[in-house]
């Protein structure tokens, strides 16, 4: 089984450029992505290639983001779930982005995130091609989470692009305490709705559910717990995609020393090769990855 630390590749010197590079665009971009959604919170006339519709701000924040990074001379391509076809910027690492994440939160003035993965292979790459990967979250306040080197950290970023490091070594608390579970739970499988029954009548563990992965995972970083979009009766995949949602985070919550899984195996183990693949997402405490994929493991 696949996980981050057995295959994760090392970074060669212009890698590391080349990364920090990436994440300094993305969180400069962040608050004019913020300031772009008021005017943008309408539909706009096309699906995305997942045949969900696109909200102008998805739009939007996908060519502000194509852009800036594909200018990024170490960067070769660019993918995002908004776009049908990965895009040729010349040679180098790849990208893949998730430019809104929690567009259907838009409307309510929820959470959203930007999610970014880098690899160093032409997409659609594989969890074990993953050096890094990031995702900025607009709550409260704006903050971006960088996972490389084996470690996460935290940054603040201000109005004006300027971001700070404020919390480093980031791990997940060993005593969980929230849960987030996606889908609508009449299409559940069993063997998943009797898991979360037994996560609900746990004492110490409250829900935590926004409809915003980024927001949801976030929260799990922060308090510890599992945060799932689970394989659905007709849509066995679930809903999120392997290249653009499903790598990226598991990649980060397993640099933060937890689990991530696809029901079976670490989500950076899942191999698809169509771009915009779907798979189940669960994330959170090793624990209780392991009680989850016990109990598909009885199925
Ligand atoms: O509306 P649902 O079915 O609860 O789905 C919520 C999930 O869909 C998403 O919004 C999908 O992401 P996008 O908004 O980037 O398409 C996730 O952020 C979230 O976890
Ligand atoms: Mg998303
Ligand atoms: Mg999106």
């Amino acid at each position: 089984m696949a996980t981050k630390d057995e295959t994760n590749p090392t970074e060669t010197e212009s890698d590391e450029s080349t990364i920090t590079q990436i994440f300094d665009v993305v969180a400069r971009a962040a608050p004019e992505i913020r300031s772009g959604l008021p005017g943008r919170r309408i539909y706009a006339e096309e699906d995305n290639p997942s045949g969900e519709t696109q909200m102008e701000a998805d739009v939007y924040a996908d060519d502000l983001l194509c852009e800036r990074i594909g200018d990024i001379d170490g960067v070769g391509e660019y993918a995002s779930e908004e776009r049908p076809a990965v895009i040729d910027t010349g040679s180098g690492l790849s990208v893949c982005v998730d430019p809104l994440d929690g567009s259907s939160n838009l409307k309510p003035n929820n959470t959203m995130g930007t999610i970014v993965a880098v690899y160093d292979a032409p997409i659609p790459a594989t969890g074990a091609d993953m050096l890094a990967a990031a995702y900025v979250l607009y709550g409260a306040t704006t903050t971006m989470i960088v996972a490389r080197d084996d470690t996460v950290t935290e940054y603040v970023i201000q109005e004006d692009g300027e971001y700070e490091a404020v919390r480093e070594d980031i791990t997940l608390p060993d005593d969980p305490t929230v849960y987030g579970f996606g889908g609508r739970v009449p299409d559940w499988v069993e063997s998943f709705t009797e898991y979360a029954r037994d996560i609900e009548s746990d004492a110490s563990m409250k829900l935590r559910y926004g409809g915003s992965m980024i927001g949801d995972v976030n929260q799990i970083l922060t308090y510890g717990g599992i945060f799932a979009y689970p394989t659905l009766q007709d849509s066995p995949e679930g809903k999120l995609r392997v290249q653009f949602e499903g790598y990226p985070v598991g990649y980060i919550i397993e640099t933060a020393g937890g689990r991530s899984s696809d029901g079976e195996q670490s989500l950076l183990a899942v191999e698809k090769d169509e771009l915009h693949a779907r798979t189940p997402v669960y994330v959170g405490n090793e624990e209780l990855i392991e009680k989850l994929e016990a109990a598909f493991a009885e199925d």
